[in-house]
Formats: structure tokens, C-alpha cells, sequence
């Protein structure tokens, strides 16, 4: 019997939420005070599952004949994404996996519904058309960059993010209830206080993984999660993407070279190479299918990881990778999984049907959400055992086919209103302002010393008549370096939109200059054909002996 993917029972979840905890450091309670803008922490119970937030219904999407194409001016048009079908379910921890360039981001994009120039198929949610302004609201879209307020702490970042996403029917004690739970969940009560510059790479990753979960979005995007990570680190974010998973969300990543460790965490896999499908599947089949209906077998003792992407990258010929796509596409990937699987999703839809009170699901060995989100616009309120329930139709996740999606998309739905948005962020931009110590004192050191200079410029001009155009001039150059100096910290901080030096986008969209990002593919290519080389040396010598 294989392990279940992706479904969990009670006791299941209980144990998984307490290792969790082991193992993020979740420690006991936490308790204190809100005060102005900042949470901490109220008395909760240690190390439980987030069952403060409200229901949500499980989501599921399928994509069909995916195709995506770009034009490259006159040289003509790029195919990055090629007939592409599958589909990710709710309470699975999907990988999209694939050398660089094959079309990870791309295809998560597409998903997301970041990228729609150029795309053809078909994109479904719980089996009707996509609403795409519906959609990117309910899901969250992780970056391999963090984008945090560097000056703030975790708890006035998770406070900002509450009082933006929470509707403002949730009291404030009932928002810091949701927050302590998340940060518990996640282990990051010991650093509440402690600003995101001082975060180490795994407290950041879980503090943007935190942020998001506060509308606890039923389907999250993480690109690329494990980058920058140590092992260890890596181990203990993929475990907790599981958790969320098991808890009924839909996880999708891309992720470079797993170690089997990681690997073997993942319930779905969907392998990418030069932008077309070899593989659509779990886990736990894929090196069964590739031994037993292609006859690659992958080496004992060899990380399955690192055998796909050979495969990948051709280093066992052209042909059996063609033979493994065009068996995806054929389907006979997903027969073999369904078959492999074939005992697992018996019983775990029996347990489901138990567990649930007899309600079947098209996908019934997954669990359904235990969790919710505070959806924005048409949810239903409701206290159940004392605890503020939010429901979300699952009418806003899609439309029914056929029905047009553009006459939605611009739905204004957000938990709270404009004003209340505008004042939020103008207080996270304040205190980031007032606590950037170098910034502030570099800015009262040029005003003073701008204001000296204008001032003994136009020294006892005010009531001179015959000096009104010198008047002028003062009040021209004041009005100047109030502007600047205001829009300077914007101009400094953006990346330029033009610049002398022709720039390019490398593979993972980092802007390097032309030339320095050729020079470093040059190097990567030269140091493989140089490892290449040393291993047939050094193969050839262990022959000769
Ligand atoms: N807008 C675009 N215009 C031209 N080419 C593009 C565009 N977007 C992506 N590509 C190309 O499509 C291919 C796939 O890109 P993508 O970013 O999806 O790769 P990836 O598998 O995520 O790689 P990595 O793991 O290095 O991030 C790359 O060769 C990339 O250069």
C-alpha cells in the first residue's frame, strides 16, 4: 500500500501539525497586548492547525493544450510552452520541476494568471472557466525574492497584513487570534519583535509564507521556495508547504534540484523539458513508470532528481525523452499513476466519505479544507463554536464555461475600504521612513544644509519690491528641492527604465547587462564541458586500471 498523497486523516493531521511545530521551533504561549499598530501575541493554544481563519472550499485547477508563445521581433516567434495538460489538486504539494529554461515560471505564470499575452488552451477552476480578477485575488503568488518592509518588525508586518486582508467586521482581538495562530504554525513567535533585515533566509521565507496566509488563500504559488536555503532549511520549508497542503490548499512550485528527501515530500511532479510535459504524476510512481514502461532505470543509490533531469537535458539521448513526452501526451502517464495509486485512492475515498459525512468529491481522496480566508467581496459571515467563520462561494473562484470572464474581471472587492487601505500604508510607509536611520539623518542633514544656502542666497529679500523677481526665484527653488528631495527615494529605488548600458533579462529575470550575462553563461557552459571532460578522464583511467 503506497503512503496516501496528499489525503490525511484526523489523528493524521494532528501529529503532522505537532511535528511541524517540533520542527519549526514552535514553542508554547505567547501573550501580551495589541498596542497601536503592532500585535503580540494573545494567549493561544501551542502548535495547533489554523482553524481561526474561515472555510474555504478546495480548488482545483486543470489546464489543458497550454501553449505559450512570445515574438521575438523579426527573428519570429518563440514556442516556451508546448501542449501542455494536467491538473493540481486541493490537499497536494505539487513540483514543477525541469532544467533552467524549461519553462517553470512560464508555466506558473500562465497559471497564476500572470501571463495571458500569448497563451492558448484552456485554464479551469472546480471544473468551470477561470475569472482571472476573481482568481489572482484567492491566490497568492510567493516570489523567489521576498519583497519585505526590511524596517519592520514580524509583528507590525503580520499586523499591516491583517488590518489590509481581515475584513473590518473581525474585532482587533479576533485579528491578533489569527495572527498568533499563523505565527505559532509557522515557529516565528521567538522572533514577534525582531525587524526583517535581522531574519535569517528561512525566518524570511516563512515570514512572506505567513503574510500571505492571513486571507489564507486556497491556492499559493511559491517560485522557487528553496533558494538561498541550507539543507536543513530547505527540508523544514518544503515540510511546511506540505502541512499547508494536507490542509486542504492547493500548492504549486517550481523548484531547480530537490534532494530525494525533498523529493519524496512533494505528492505531484510535472517535468518540464524545453517547455514540453515527460512527466505528470506522483511522486511516488515516477521511477516505477520510467523503469517498468521505458526501460530507464534509474541507478541505485542515484537521487531520482538528478536522474529526471539528466533525462531532462538529454544526457541519455534524445529518444527517450521524446518517447516519454509523447507517452504524456498520450496519457499514458496518468494511466500508470492512477493505476499505481489505484489501491491508495480506494481507500482514502472511503475514509474521505466517512470523514466528511458522505459528501463525495470528483477528487475524493483529498481532504477539504479545514481552514478559510476572509475572501474579499461575496462572503458570508457566520460564528460557529465561537470562532468567526468567513465563507467563500465557490462561485467567485470560477464562471460556469462559456460564460465571458472581461465583464468581471474588474470586480473592486477588497476586504477593507480605500481610505482605510490609503491610512495603512501611509503608516508602514512612515515608520519605514522614520526607523531608516541613515536615510532620515541624511535627509535633515541636506534640508539644513540646503535651507543655509537659500537662505543667505536670497538673505532680506521679503520687502524689497524692486528684488520681486529674486522673490520668485526663492520660492521656484524651494518648491524644486521639496519636490526632488520627496521623489528621490522612489527614483533611487526603482530599477531605471532606460540606461545607457543595452541590458537583458537572464532566465530567472534577474537585469544584468548584456554583455557581464553572456560572459556568465559562457563560464556556466565552459565549467560544464570542463566537468564533463575530467568525469571521461577519469573514466577512462578507472578502465585502464
Ligand atoms: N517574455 C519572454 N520573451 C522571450 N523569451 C522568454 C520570455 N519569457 C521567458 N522566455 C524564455 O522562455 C524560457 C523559459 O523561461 P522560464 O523563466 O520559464 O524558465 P525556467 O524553467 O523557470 O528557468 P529557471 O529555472 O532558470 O528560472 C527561457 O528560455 C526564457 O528565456
Amino acid at each position: 500500500m503506497h503512503a496516501p498523497a496528499g489525503s490525511i486523516t484526523d489523528s493524521e493531521r494532528k501529529s503532522t501539525s505537532l511535528s511541524l511545530g517540533k520542527h519549526l521551533g514552535g514553542t508554547g504561549e505567547v501573550e501580551g497586548q495589541g498596542k497601536g499598530q503592532e500585535y503580540t501575541l494573545v494567549r493561544a493554544k501551542p502548535n495547533r492547525m489554523l482553524s481561526h481563519l474561515p472555510r474555504r472550499p478546495p480548488v482545483e485547477i486543470e489546464y489543458l493544450d497550454i501553449n505559450y508563445k512570445v515574438s521575438k521581433g523579426r527573428k519570429g516567434v518563440k514556442h516556451i510552452l508546448k501542449e501542455l495538460d494536467g491538473h493540481m489538486r486541493s490537499g497536494q504539494l505539487t513540483a514543477i520541476m525541469g532544467p533552467s529554461g524549461a519553462g517553470k515560471s512560464c508555466l506558473m505564470n500562465v497559471l497564476a494568471g500572470y501571463t495571458t499575452k500569448g497563451v492558448t488552451g484552456t485554464v479551469t477552476v472546480n471544473g468551470r472557466a477561470r475569472n482571472l480578477g476573481k482568481f489572482r485575488k484567492l491566490s497568492a503568488y510567493i516570489t523567489q525574492e521576498d519583497h519585505l518592509m526590511e524596517c519592520l518588525s514580524v509583528g507590525e508586518s503580520m499586523a499591516m497584513a491583517a488590518n489590509l486582508k481581515l475584513p473590518t467586521t473581525l474585532s482587533q482581538q479576533e485579528k491578533a487570534t489569527v495572527v498568533t495562530e499563523i505565527l505559532e504554525n509557522l515557529g516565528l513567535c521567538e522572533c514577534v519583535k525582531t525587524r526583517a533585515r535581522s531574519l535569517s533566509g528561512g525566518q524570511r521565507k516563512r515570514l512572506c509564507i505567513a503574510l500571505e496566509l492571513v486571507n489564507n488563500p486556497p491556492i499559493m504559488f511559491f517560485d522557487e521556495p528553496t533558494s538561498g536555503l541550507d539543507s536543513s532549511s530547505c527540508v523544514q520549508c518544503i515540510s511546511l508547504l506540505e502541512t499547508l497542503a494536507r490542509e486542504g490548499r492547493t500548492i504549486i512550485c517550481t523548484i531547480h534540484q530537490p534532494s530525494a528527501r525533498v523529493l519524496e515530500m512533494f505528492s505531484q511532479l510535472i517535468l518540464l523539458a524545453d517547455g514540453k510535459c515527460f512527466y505528470s504524476g506522483s511522486v511516488k510512481s515516477l521511477i516505477p513508470y520510467l523503469g517498468e514502461t521505458h526501460g530507464l532505470q534509474c541507478p541505485s543509490y542515484h537521487n531520482p532528481a538528478d536522474y529526471v533531469m539528466e533525462l531532462a537535458v538529454g544526457e541519455h539521448g534524445e529518444e527517450p525523452l521524446e518517447r516519454l513526452v509523447q507517452a504524456t501526451r498520450d496519457g499514458k502517464c496518468r494511466e500508470y499513476d492512477l493505476e499505481y495509486n489505484k489501491d491508495f485512492f480506494r481507500t482514502s475515498s472511503r475514509l474521505n466519505q466517512q470523514n466528511n459525512g458522505g459528501i463525495s468529491r470528483d477528487n475524493s481522496s483529498l481532504p477539504v479544507s479545514n481552514d478559510v480566508v476572509p475572501g474579499p467581496g461575496g462572503e458570508g459571515e457566520k460564528k460557529q463554536n465561537g470562532e468567526t467563520k468567513v465563507c467563500v462561494e465557490e462561485s467567485l473562484l470560477g464562471e460556469k464555461p462559456g460564460v465571458e470572464e472581461e465583464g468581471n474581471e474588474h470586480v473592486p472587492s477588497f476586504a477593507v475600504s480605500f481610505w482605510t487601505q490609503v491610512r495603512i500604508l501611509f503608516y508602514r510607509s512612515l515608520l519605514s521612513t522614520v526607523r531608516d536611520t541613515v536615510l532620515m539623518n541624511v535627509r535633515i542633514a541636506c534640508h539644513i544644509g540646503v535651507g543655509l544656502l537659500i537662505g543667505m542666497m536670497y538673505f532680506d529679500l521679503g520687502d524689497d519690491a524692486t528684488k520681486v523677481y529674486n522673490n520668485a526665484g526663492a520660492l521656484f527653488f524651494n518648491i524644486i528641492f521639496l519636490m526632488f528631495t520627496a521623489m528621490m527615494p522612489t527614483i533611487l529605488t526603482c530599477r531605471p527604465a532606460f540606461s545607457c548600458l543595452e541590458k537583458t533579462k537572464s532566465p530567472n529575470n534577474t537585469v544584468f547587462p548584456k554583455d557581464r550575462y553572456e560572459r556568465l553563461v559562457a563560464e556556466v557552459k565552459a565549467t560544464k564541458i570542463n566537468e564533463k571532460k575530467a568525469r571521461l578522464e577519469h573514466g577512462k583511467t578507472i578502465l585502464k586500471h
